[in-house]
């Protein structure tokens, strides 16, 4: 018998075709909204697996909910909103799609460092408001990217491949993580005058830094790790990014700190609660730039990351190694891969 999966989203045709070559396929057909609550869990009462996105929460109530279920596999490299270690208990397989949005992840990343350093939003709103009214020595003057030092908070996949980027600006790189990467260190100074330093502290590197970027996986460990303590050890002339998830950063703490002026100006892709809407108090604040949670958004890497789910969905239930996996997942084959740097 063909296993039964559900997906909770309209997906890319690719990634369709995956699933329905070798499931009973049933999903949520919008693109736009995410399945209501009672419609998912009356969904999955059948099913052997699920391809979930960021916006479903997948916890003991939905795994109650399916008692056959064998795999989830999330359309994200993030997984905060699985509780994994429920999946674990139970055996079930969690999977995600790590590596293919990387590149894409970092080049919005790059979009906040410049436009929230360069007032590119601002200056366009001031265009649009008629104030642009002539050209002077001190007018809408920002930031400096080049050459100014780069601090990682986080630097795996995603923060590695922003660090790269960061040799052709010709900024110093400093990184905390968990451990020093000399695989990292190694790609960076393998450029002639490319200079990176690993920073234990993470104290050290918010006063040293001039641009901080956040890529850390939002777990109990790193949630509310950016606080008024935090910002107020950074540069009066700093620029923040976070492009991770929003509870990495107490909100109304960098709210705070941002009207008082250290950091000097913020890019934020993630909040605390997505979505926001037009009357959140970050949108009063000048000097910051956001994105509704896109870093991964175009065409060609959200199709892949479609097909990578579907992939590690089907290859999980038909016996074949699965590409991705997150945890152990009881009785299906999985394939372990070296861990991320
Ligand atoms: N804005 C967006 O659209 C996107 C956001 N993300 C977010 O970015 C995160 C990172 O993705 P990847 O780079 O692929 O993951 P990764 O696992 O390769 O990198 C995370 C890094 O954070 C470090 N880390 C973890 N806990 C830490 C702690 N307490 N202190 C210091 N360092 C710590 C790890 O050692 C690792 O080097 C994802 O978990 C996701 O939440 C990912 C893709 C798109
Ligand atoms: O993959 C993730 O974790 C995202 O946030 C969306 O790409």
């Amino acid at each position: 018998m063909r296993p039964r999966v559900y997906l909770t989203r309209r997906l890319p045709q690719a990634a369709v075709d995956i699933v329905t070559a070798a499931c009973e396929t049933t999903f949520w057909d919008d693109e736009a909204l995410p399945v209501p609550r009672e419609t998912l869990l009356r969904a999955v009462a059948e099913v052997d697996g699920i391809l979930t996105l960021l916006t479903d929460r997948v916890d003991v109530e939905l795994l109650d909910a399916a008692p056959r279920l064998k795999v989830v596999a999330n359309m994200a490299v993030g997984y905060d909103n699985v509780d994994l270690p429920a999946l674990t208990a139970r055996g079930v397989l969690l999977t995600n799609t790590p590596d293919v949005l990387t590149e894409t992840t970092a080049d919005l990343v790059w979009a906040l460092i410049l436009a929230a350093s360069r007032r590119v939003v601002e200056g366009h709103r001031l265009i649009a408001a008629g104030g642009w009214s002539t050209w002077s020595p001190m007018f809408m003057v920002g930031q400096d990217v080049h050459g100014a030092t780069l601090g990682i908070v986080g630097a795996g996949r995603i923060g590695a491949a922003v660090a790269r980027r960061a040799v052709g600006f010709g900024m110093p790189i400093l990184y905390h993580n968990r451990h020093p990467s000399p695989a990292l260190e190694a790609q960076i100074r393998a450029t002639p005058g490319a200079a990176i330093r690993y920073v234990p502290n993470l104290d050290d590197l918010l006063t040293e830094s001039d641009v901080v970027v956040v890529m850390v996986p939002l777990t109990p460990e790193t949630r509310g790790m950016f606080g008024a303590r935090e910002f107020a050890l950074m540069k009066p002339t700093s620029v923040f990014v976070n492009a991770s998830r929003g509870p990495v950063i107490r909100e109304a703490e960098l709210i705070d700190a941002l009207q008082r002026g250290r950091p000097w100006a913020a890019g934020l892709d993630v909040f605390e609660r997505e979505p926001i809407g037009a009357d959140h108090p970050l949108l009063t604040l000048p000097n910051v730039v956001l994105t509704p949670h896109i870093g991964s958004a175009t065409v060609a890497t959200r199709t892949r990351m479609a097909v990578v789910a579907a992939t590690n969905l089907v290859a999980a239930l038909t016996g074949q190694p699965v590409p991705n996996p997150v945890n152990d997942g009881g009785r299906l084959r999985v394939e372990r891969r070296a861990p991320p740097v």
